[in-house]
């Protein structure tokens, strides 16, 4: 029911669910549980998001939530189409300081899996796009943690001028990556 495949780095799973089309539009199992395990996904998710972003542009990130709160992250989008990044954070990864980059999209129906020891973030390329993702821990304000987008060390590629960003006040400031705790070993 659905295929699992992996990224450049291999925990970060790209997942395809099937999509039944007909007549009416589509019908599709965009999470279940046993089917995931089978595919070797096996999380218990606690919270479901849904966030709207209107504008093309709009660069949410980079995210991440430490212990005890830290989160395994099922991000997909049913409206519009992202660029969704997933950046190892996790001190002694060989791929430290690395990332993923993958386009979402309503029309592609794929999903990206970004466990604990990641920071995320997206930025949108069409407009009033929605993303939803679950996640394996509720929301911790305490242990909610950012860095900037525009890190020279991870050299993100975000397709759209930084000057044509839309971007909360809070992500304006986050600390480089190199100047965080490590907060995954
Ligand atoms: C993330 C979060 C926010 N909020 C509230 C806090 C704030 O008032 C409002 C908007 O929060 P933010 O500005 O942090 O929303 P946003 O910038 O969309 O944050 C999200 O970005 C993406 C990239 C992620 O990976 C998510 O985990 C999350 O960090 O929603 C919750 O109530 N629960 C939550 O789980």
């Amino acid at each position: 029911m659905l295929s699992v495949e992996a990224t450049a780095i291999p925990d970060v799973k790209l997942i395809s669910p099937k999509k039944f089309g007909d007549h009416r539009g589509f019908f599709s199992e965009t999470y279940n549980r046993a089917s995931f395990k089978d595919a070797g996904i096996d999380l218990e998710f606690v919270q479901d998001n849904h966030s709207l972003s209107a504008t093309v542009g709009t660069l949410r990130g980079l995210h991440f939530q430490s212990a005890p709160f830290a989160q395994d992250k099922l991000v997909r989008v049913a409206k519009g189409r992202i660029l969704d990044v997933a950046v190892d954070i996790r001190a002694s990864s060989p791929t430290f300081g690395r990332h993923v980059a993958v386009e979402l999209s309503a029309e592609n129906w794929k999903q990206l899996l970004v466990p604990v020891g990641f920071a995320h973030g997206f930025i949108t390329l069409e407009p009033d796009t929605e993303v939803l993702y679950k996640v394996t821990a509720l929301y911790g304000p305490q242990n909610d943690h950012g860095i900037a987008f525009d890190d020279p060390a991870l050299s993100i590629d975000w397709r759209i001028p930084h000057d044509r960003l839309v971007l909360s006040d809070k992500d304006r400031k986050h600390p480089r990556l190199a100047d965080l705790p490590r907060y995954f070993g």
